[in-house]
């Protein structure tokens, strides 16, 4: 199952830079794990925003949701969920 997922972060205001810096550290760690299992498809900056549009392909809507809530930015971002289905005009 697809899903995009816009996630946008809203860095806290008062956390100690050195802080931030390491949960921005654990996030790439966390996201390019599930990147090179394939279940983190796409990763896009949109651009001029803290944000980003990604594809996940996973079981359930279970699994998404664990995956998404175990980024270390997760208490830090908004997200927006759309499943996706096939159009009916793809090649593949
Ligand atoms: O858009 C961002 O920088 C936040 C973020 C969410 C997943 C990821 O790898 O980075």
């Amino acid at each position: 199952m697809k899903y995009m997922v816009q996630m946008t972060v809203n860095p806290p205001k008062d956390m100690d830079p050195q802080e931030w810096q390491e949960i921005l550290r654990r996030e790439k760690e966390y996201g390019q794990a599930f990147m090179k299992n394939g279940k983190f498809q796409h990763i896009w900056r949109i651009v001029g925003e803290f944000a980003n549009v990604s594809i996940f392909d996973v079981e359930s809507n279970d699994e998404l949701h664990t995956i998404l809530a175990g980024f270390p930015l997760f208490p830090y971002m908004d997200m927006n969920v759309t499943a996706l289905a096939k159009h009916p005009s793809a090649l593949n």
